[in-house]
């Protein structure tokens, strides 16, 4: 079963040298299982830190995570996350970094009846991203894209029920970033998993998402949640449907109310 995942009332201060910092204030999400929410606000507003709450790698300051009826105490069991940068090991093959997060499982990938498995199952994502025939290569050897379509391979060997994506297209360049974006809803189809993704593009947000939620300027709040009107599965067409621009100028107007977009 994938994730059900509920944010009550959280928020975030973070004690600094020169002062608290409120990054978060009553953030209130829910996100059913198999459900791809995005998360839109300007820079600083908490949208990483509302990842990593979620995650388990940062606790909040008041409020609550629950995934699948259960508070969050530690790590989200089950999840994996993919960050802007990609954090590949330059000494290892690309294989051997898909591989990685099974290691450090425990998951012996060269133990013998997990070893085949396990390298098929790493080279059929790599397969289905564009990768056949690199698994033997080095990160320095790939394009700044192709390292993070092995990022999201290494998510996905770990066959997670909830994946946490912090902008992570936001170092490509526009071409890239939408075959990436191709490539993540091919993905989340077939492998169902539920999706927070955190980025700073609205047109990137509203074509993969089911749910966005657009946040404000710090201490970031919700200031909507957005269910996106377009059919799945979603194609290139589904940018041209007039839901698909209707979106856009909603969460612009929202932007603009609240002096975050400015029009010349
Ligand atoms: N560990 C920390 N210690 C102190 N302040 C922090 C820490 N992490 C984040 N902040 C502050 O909290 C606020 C939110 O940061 P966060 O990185 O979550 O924003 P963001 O929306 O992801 O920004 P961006 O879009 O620029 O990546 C910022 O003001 C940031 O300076």
């Amino acid at each position: 079963m994938t994730t059900k995942l509920e944010l009550n009332n959280v928020g975030k201060i973070f004690n600094t040298k020169s002062g608290d910092v409120q990054a978060l204030k009553n953030i209130y999400l829910s996100i059913e299982p198999g459900e791809f929410l995005s998360v839109v606000g300007p820079s600083g507003c908490g949208k990483s830190t509302i990842m990593r709450i979620i995650a388990g790698l940062e606790k909040p300051s008041s409020g609550e995570v629950v995934i699948n009826e259960t508070p969050l105490k530690k790590i989200a069991e089950g999840s994996a996350v993919v960050f802007q940068k990609d954090v590949l090991l330059a000494w290892r093959t690309i294989l051997e970094n898909v591989l990685f997060p099974l290691e450090v499982k425990g998951i012996t990938w060269f133990h013998r009846e997990n070893h085949q498995t396990n390298r098929s199952k790493a080279l059929e994502l790599l397969e289905s991203v564009g990768l056949k025939g690199f698994e033997d290569k080095y990160p320095h050897e790939l394009s700044g894209g192709m390292r993070q379509r092995v990022s999201i391979c290494r998510a996905l060997i770990q066959d997670p029920k909830l994946l946490l994506m912090d902008e992570p297209f936001g170092a490509l360049d526009a071409l890239t970033r939408e075959q990436m974006m191709y490539d993540l809803l091919k993905l989340s189809n077939k492998f169902g998993f539920t999706t927070v993704f955190i980025t700073h593009s609205i047109e990137e947000a509203i074509f993969l998402s089911d749910k966005v939620v657009v946040m404000s300027g710090r201490p970031g709040t919700i200031l909507k949640e957005i269910p996106i009107r377009l059919n799945r599965p979603r194609n290139a067409q589904a940018r041209r449907q007039p839901a698909f621009d209707e979106h856009v100028q909603e969460v612009r107007t929202i932007f603009k109310s609240q002096g975050i977009l400015a029009e010349a």
